[in-house]
């Protein structure tokens, strides 16, 4: 759905009914929400709600005083808030806070009770699943369909529906009824409409990135690139996504702002508020320097005994992923070993593994530097290197028609549950000046299934954690 430079004002009359006012939105501010309230009636049983509809009249005729048959329940108590054009602003908070109430007040499809809202641009949304596609047409129709609905002509529909259907990467269901796509198609399709709707203000939920590790991937990406111009909204209710993709973030509660502020403090307080009390440190951990090499979690073989062994599955490095570069060389293949070299289709966190890529090289490069990164869900590198230091010295030219192979040895931390990808890439020159050959996004994929590790973004194998009592003499 979309909406321009909207600007409503709504407040009650005596008849509870809503007024509609104009009013004006400085040019900086692309959403600017003006003590919203939203009050649901709520009907204990089904025939309350015909009863309203007839009895309070019918009482009102005779004049006496009409009495209610339903509850109100507020959604939304009285929220103010300001999001300037160009912030990407987190929204975080319990089930049922009412954050998927106030996106609905934003993106227009809600008429809040009191309050104003006003918006200040474009707004592309991608809310609930169901809402925005007509089940019965096809991919095609609905893609004419919310484009125009998000403000595109019909010929600039035409002009990118291509790209539209390549981004969403649906094939030829893109001609078959949506009402018989997964719920991962659905929301490629849909994603890939609002990524090409030109919209200055994007509204994500993000309960609904339900597509596949390489679509997440491309998702992130996009909202990456989209967040250096454009406004974002975004939904959560993992706080990392916020801390990560967000300057600011707003926590809701009971349908009240309880906070708004930079996005980490405000994650922070989410995470005190979800505790019964404030967690204070229960014990006291003593991490001696590390002055060895590394060597495994000193719990390893009690964890692995269990099924909280961290079991990573690898799969096949796909060489037709998207990336760029240059064409002097092409990344062929990538894989996990062990020490020894042998491909492992499964690892488990915490041992030692080799990464192993091989470059076919189509033009001279005087000073190769292989690299990759290990990247989360949301995009985000945990951890990566390159070639270059080893080799800065002592450059490994190599030339047209050869073949490199780059192998580099680590402990593979411990993943928390989850896909995560690798980018690989392969350049030709120095740290500082160089050319990228061949960059594979998400070319090799891992999936964590079962962890020992819940908080932070890996688990590092630990050489000691112990507990001190000094007990009191009595
Ligand atoms: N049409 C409705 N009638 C009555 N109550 C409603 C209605 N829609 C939402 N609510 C209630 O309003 C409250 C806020 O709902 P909302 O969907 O905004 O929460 P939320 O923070 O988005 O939750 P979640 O994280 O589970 O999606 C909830 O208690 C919900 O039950």
């Amino acid at each position: 759905m979309s909406s321009e430079s909207r600007n409503v004002t709504v407040s009650e009359n005596s008849a509870g009914q809503a007024l509609l006012a104009d009013d004006n939105l400085s040019s900086e501010v692309a959403i600017r929400v003006d003590a919203v309230s939203k009050c649901y009636q709520v009907y204990a049983r089904p025939e309350d709600r015909l009863k309203q509809s007839v009895f309070p009249r019918l009482r009102r005729l005779i004049g006496k005083a009409p009495r209610a048959y339903f509850k109100e329940f507020w959604a939304l108590k009285n929220v103010s808030l300001e999001i300037r054009k160009g912030e990407t602003v987190g929204i975080i908070g319990r089930n049922g806070s009412g954050k998927s109430t106030l996106l609905q007040t934003i993106c227009g499809t809600l008429t809040p009770t009191s309050g104003s809202v006003d918006v200040n641009g474009r707004v592309a949304a991608l809310l609930e699943l169901g809402a925005g596609f007509n089940p019965e047409f096809t991919g095609r129709e609905n893609v004419y369909m919310s484009g125009v609905v998000l403000g595109l002509t019909h010929e600039q529909v035409e002009q990118r529906f291509d790209d539209i259907v390549a981004f969403a990467d649906i094939g030829d269901f893109v001609e078959q009824p949506v009402k018989t796509y997964s719920s991962g198609m659905y929301v490629r399709l849909a994603f890939a409409v609002i990524a090409h709707a030109d919209a200055d203000i994007l509204v994500i939920d993000e309960a609904l990135s339900v597509g596949d590790v390489f679509f997440g991937q491309k998702c992130m990406r996009f909202l990456r690139k989209f967040k250096e111009t454009g406004t974002v909204i975004f939904v959560s209710h993992d706080a990392t996504a916020i801390v990560n993709l967000c300057e600011r973030a707003v926590l809701l509660e009971s349908g009240q702002l309880r906070m708004v502020g930079d996005a980490k403090s405000v994650c922070e307080a989410y995470h005190a508020s979800t505790y019964n009390q404030a967690v204070k440190p229960a014990v006291s951990q003593r991490l001696e320097a590390v002055n060895e090499p590394a060597r495994p979690d000193f719990r390893a073989e009690r964890i692995n005994a269990t099924a909280l062994r961290n079991d990573i599955e690898v799969f096949r490095f796909d060489p037709e992923r998207a990336g760029f570069g240059n064409g002097a060389a092409t990344i062929t293949s990538a894989k996990l070993t062990d020490t020894s070299g042998n491909p492992m289709p499964w690892i488990v966190g915490g041992e030692v593994v080799r990464l192993v890529v091989d470059v076919s090289v189509h033009r001279a490069l005087e000073q190769p530097i292989v690299g990759f990164f290990l990247k989360d869900r949301l995009g985000q590198p945990l951890f990566g290197d390159n070639t270059y230091l080893s080799y800065q010295h002592e450059p490994v030219s190599i030339g047209a028609g050869e073949v490199l192979t780059a192998s580099f040895e680590f402990a593979m931390p411990i993943l928390p549950q989850g896909h995560y990808s690798f980018d690989i890439a392969v350049a030709d020159g120095t740290y500082h000046e160089h050319e990228q050959a061949d960059w594979v996004h998400d070319g090799l994929v891992v999936e964590s299934h079962t962890s020992s590790v819940s908080t932070g973004l890996v688990g590092i194998p630990f050489r000691d954690i112990k507990l001190d009592v000094r007990r009191s003499v009595p």
